[in-house]
């Protein structure tokens, strides 16, 4: 099986579909859109992109990407614990703190906010297509005297030296990454499961009715199907329109989740359902 996911080699997308597809061929590829244009275009049967951090929230390209641009589908959910990590060329070993700039992806520069703001303010930072693009820059510029935050394997694979670890702002560092396929099918991984999921899309009926939310979270909740996310984001049709990205812990197959989505459906909403899949661990090491 060929496995689009966001490189180079040595990202955290890397470690987590490594873990996930031991004998998958695996391939990289510089942003988001082009993982999932991979995809859409039969180029591969999966793609792993990263769907939100618990420091950060959503990676807003992923998930605008799944509602606006393209049809695929959610197969299993990996969640990989993340530990950032400052690392910089040997070459500037002893006199690394005289950095210039300190490049990352952005969802990692965040997850350092705090750490870079009270260590190195004024310094300027540099947003990269993932954190082992920034550590491949690194390497590959020795006379630049540039730091990039990633992970331990990044560093092993790129010959840096890691001079501060552990620099993320808050402990409980995990990040959900999606298994995406065209069609519809749930992936069964050789990894510790911990529940079952739907993740369902909805728009609210054009009308604009005061209470639609209320009645739609009511379909869930006299049904006492328990929801692990709820989350709005543009519609990208003018200020104050959004769709609703809402998390399930159930799968499809019951009667009262088919029973929920036919109700909704009823009330006017426009409902895509995202897939019905496993969430796994992924392990550190
Ligand atoms: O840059 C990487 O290494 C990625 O795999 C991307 C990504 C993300 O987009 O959130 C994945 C995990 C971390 O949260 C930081 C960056």
């Amino acid at each position: 099986m060929k496995i689009a996911y966001l490189g180079p080699e040595a990202s955290f997308t890397h470690h987590a579909v490594q873990k996930a597809f031991e004998n998958g061929q695996l391939i990289p590829f510089t942003t988001i859109p082009d993982c999932i244009e991979a995809l859409t275009t039969g180029e591969v049967d999966r793609t792993v992109v990263p769907l939100e951090n618990a420091l950060e929230g959503s990676v807003p390209i992923t998930v605008d990407y799944l509602f606006h641009e393209v049809d695929v589908h959610i197969t299993a959910e990996l969640v990989s614990p993340i530990e950032q990590h400052l690392m910089v060329h040997p070459h500037n070993g002893n006199d690394w703190e005289n950095l210039t700039k300190i490049m990352s992806h952005s969802h990692a520069l965040a997850q350092c906010h705090k750490y870079l703001y009270y260590r190195f303010r004024g310094i300027s930072l540099e947003q990269s297509t993932s954190t082992s693009a920034a550590a491949r820059y690194v390497s590959e510029h020795p006379e630049e005297n540039v730091a990039a935050i990633g992970n331990s394997m990044a560093a092993g694979k790129y010959g840096l030296k890691m001079v501060e670890e552990n620099i993320h702002d808050f402990h409980f560092n995990h990040t959900r990454f999606a298994v995406l396929s065209r069609d519809k099918a749930t992936d069964i991984l050789l990894l510790e499961e911990t529940s079952h999921k739907s993740t369902l899309m909805i728009t609210l009926p054009s009308d604009d009715r005061p209470g639609a939310l209320h009645q739609v979270l009511s379909a869930f909740s006299w049904r006492q199907l328990s929801l692990s996310k709820i989350e709005s984001r543009p519609l990208k049709t003018g200020l104050g329109n959004y769709f609703f990205i809402i998390d399930v812990e159930q799968s499809m197959d019951g009667v009262l989740m088919k029973g929920a989505v036919d109700e909704l459906e009823a009330l006017g909403c426009t409902v895509k359902l995202l897939g019905s899949y496993h969430k796994y661990t992924v392990p550190t090491n």
